[in-house]
């Protein structure tokens, strides 16, 4: 491959001042300020802005490009330790000859936002808010590669590094055209990596290469015309090869050279404005190659490149029989295309459904309900038999959270990692997170919450950092976990029918949603964009699957076991010493006068702290019949159930969260709760009774 050092181009020396101080690049890392900024170029619809959005932030600047209708897109992107800004640019067809919109994209590659002499006067802003890219990835539709080989051809001459996306590796596949690659690459002099932008395959090998191009401080060689051309390239450069000319256009003598030669109506326009006596001699050149060959100057020189394309095309590109469509492709319908890719969340969806309702419940009631059966029998009557009995509650509460939710949702969580799976999920949903400040991410921790929010917490551990784990934990919290659904199944379904059911969970979405937006205010970092890895798919392998997934578990054990146990002791010995009444009288103000409710619900809203379906079987016992609706009335089950579905997250949560996100996100997630449930579980009761009175 053919690279030439960045530190021996006079030209880009003019745009970086450090060169002369050279860092030691092994170790340079590209963040905070020496973040690089990379501009994706191509044509129409090559796959630009699929790249873009595929690894963009949750949220990232758009623009105009100054005076024009062509859009821009920019944001920060992590690749591993190091950070760029990315930059989609509108599509660019060539370098030569462009006019209105199109010329401001290559004002961009050239100059960014700084001011060039020759552009000095005009008066529009500089293209965008800032500065030149350092290096370009040319994306390529590889279905259609002839017409993008033109471009690949000229882009060299802007001095930059570049890296060359082979996007719509898929189309070209299915259309049987075959690439070689490694020749393309050895032809271009850049390194050419196949991508499929719309499944994200390829974008993590794309980037790190841009990485290794920016470390190595590496551009390719100019690409040199027929050796004809190169004649009349050679005297046109001596025409424009002085020192005060170089300075005013700040750039590479060779593109400057190249755009004359074609007598590009932007840059000799310029050149007459500066340097008069420079163009009547480039004119003079024109008029003297018009006389010795066949056409002009200009067409001849892209004759040249129109041919040199073409045989580049015919020597890396070959039309083979229609391969068949393998296995993984055909998953990959299912799982990453994008309209029917959700189909595939939405079977992982139900499997957690399935898993939760016929799985969990199953072992739950083989495991933990057994063993309450069990100790039931035991009414212990003194202070030290209702320890014992409560230690042992405590511990029949681990065994009924590890055994029927945690390990299987865990092991169905390490799974869906180590399948494949979890990471194109996460890359079909990631724009729906977006709108709530998140990665796709964490999409199945999400989804694990459904189950139970300790295995979805636990999850995201492993799976984010920073705001991103913090504030994706304090939303889980409101996913309504097995627990609390089967409350509102049990509940709701009786008293408020489907419709009420329906509701009430679209209300928990629509409070994750509105809380996303409310937290990114909270947490005001954007999250730079993450390059989204979609690894082949595979079968897990069992011993592996199960060492990951008691790794997982056993260090959340070790922080939830004493607080729920010691939960379970504390409210034991307040029941014991008679405090229900004092519990239900301290927490009239919320339960009676703030959501309307009998005042005896609050030991089985307070005993919900330690499981959430201790509130359902404490409520029958405090309201002394299982017929609840004889005791409340369909608007007092329905704030019951809003306050229920949001307030505190239980004990085993909270100790989840101890070990996930620290104390003070934890109890921060308390006061998020309380207030949540208060103000949504006030809100309803109030329309509820404002219908009601209407009706
Ligand atoms: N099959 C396939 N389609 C793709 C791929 N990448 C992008 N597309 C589709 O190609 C179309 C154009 O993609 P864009 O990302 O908008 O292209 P662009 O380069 O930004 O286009 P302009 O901004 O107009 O220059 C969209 O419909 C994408 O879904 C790919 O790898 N495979
Ligand atoms: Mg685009």
């Amino acid at each position: 491959m053919l690279f030439i050092d960045l530190s021996l181009n006079p030209v880009l020396n003019t745009h970086d001042s450090d060169i002369s101080h050279p860092v030691t690049l092994h170790n340079h890392v590209f963040r905070g300020a020496n973040r690089l900024r990379v501009a994706l170029v191509g044509q129409h619809n090559s796959g630009k802005s699929t790249i873009f959005h595929a690894v963009a932030s949750t949220s990232y600047r758009t623009g105009k490009l100054a005076g024009t209708h062509k859009p821009y897109a920019e944001c920060p992107v992590q690749i591993g330790v190091d950070e760029i800004h990315l930059v989609d640019l509108p599509d660019l067809q060539s370098l030569r000859n462009l006019s209105g919109d199109d010329l401001e994209a290559l004002k961009y590659l050239l100059w960014g936002d700084a001011r060039p002499l020759v552009s000095r006067h005009e008066r529009s802003e500089p293209p965008v808010p800032f500065s030149r890219p350092d290096v370009l990835v040319y994306v390529i539709d590889a279905s259609a590669l002839q017409q993008s080989l033109e471009l690949a051809l000229e882009l060299p001459e802007l001095g930059l590094p570049v890296v060359v996306a082979l996007n719509m590796m898929d189309e070209a596949h299915r259309k049987g055209v075959e690439i070689d690659i490694e020749g393309l690459a050895e032809k271009l002099g850049v390194p050419v990596i196949p991508t499929v932008a719309l499944k994200g395959h390829g974008l993590t090998e794309l980037f790190n290469k841009v990485l290794n191009c920016a470390r190595k401080r590496s551009c390719p060689l100019p690409q040199s015309p027929n050796p004809h051309i190169m004649e009349w390239a050679s005297k046109m450069q001596h025409n424009v090869d002085l020192p005060e000319i170089q300075n005013a256009f700040a750039m590479p003598k060779n593109q400057l050279t190249m755009h004359l030669l074609e007598a590009d109506s932007y840059f000799m326009h310029e050149l007459e404005s500066h340097f008069p006596d420079a163009l009547a001699k480039v004119k003079a050149l024109q008029n003297e190659a018009l006389e010795e060959l066949p056409r002009a100057l200009s067409e001849e020189v892209e004759a040249d490149r129109h041919h040199r394309a073409a045989c580049l095309f015919e020597s890396v590109a070959k039309l083979m029989h229609k391969p068949k469509v393998s296995w993984e492709e055909r998953l990959d319908m299912l799982f990453l295309h994008p309209s029917w890719g959700l189909v595939g969340s939405l079977t992982v969806f139900a499997a957690v459904l399935f898993m939760v309702f016929e799985v969990s419940t199953t072992l739950d009631a083989m495991s933990a309900a057994r063993l309450a059966d069990m100790v039931s029998s035991w009414q212990p009557d003194t202070a030290a038999g209702v320890v014992g009995r409560a230690v042992i509650d405590g511990l029949i509460g681990l065994v009924g959270i590890v055994v029927p939710y945690m390990l299987p949702l865990l092991l169905m969580l390490v799974a869906l990692e180590e399948s494949g799976i979890m990471h194109r999920i996460a890359f079909v949903v990631d724009r729906f997170f977006h709108a709530i400040g998140l990665h796709g991410k964490v999409a199945v921790p999400f989804l694990l919450g459904l189950g139970c929010n300790v295995p979805g917490i636990a999850a995201t551990k492993g799976l984010t950092s920073g705001r991103d784990r913090v504030v994706s934990s304090l939303l889980i919290t409101f996913v309504p976990c097995s627990a609390r659904s089967a409350i509102v199944l049990a509940l709701g379904a009786k008293y408020l029918g489907v419709m009420g059911v329906f509701l009430l969970f679209a209300l928990s979405l629509l409070v994750i949603a509105i809380l996303g937006r409310l937290l990114s205010h909270r947490y005001p970092e954007i999250s730079p964009g993450i390059i989204q890895e979609i690894p082949s798919y595979a079968w897990p392998k069992w011993r592996p699957l199960l060492h990951s997934t008691w790794n997982r578990s056993s260090d959340i054990l070790t922080i939830v076991t004493p607080l729920l146990v010691g939960g379970s002791v504390i409210l034991a010995l307040l029941q014991y010493f008679g405090a229900d009444a004092w519990i239900n009288t301290a927490l009239a103000p919320i339960t009676y006068w703030m959501l309307g409710l009998p005042v005896v619900l609050g030991v089985p809203i307070l005993f919900g702290v330690l499981r959430k379906e201790l509130s359902l079987v404490m409520i029958y016992q405090a309201l002394g019949t299982f017929e609840v609706g004889l005791a409340m009335d369909w608007i007092q089950i329905t704030t019951f159930l809003v306050f229920l579905l949001f307030y505190i997250p239980c004990i085993s949560t909270f100790a989840v969260m101890l070990k996930v996100i620290g104390r003070k996100e934890a109890l921060f997630s308390i006061a998020l709760s309380i207030g949540v449930a208060l103000i949504t579980a006030v809100v309803v009761r109030l329309s509820l009774s404002g219908i009601e009175n209407l009706l």
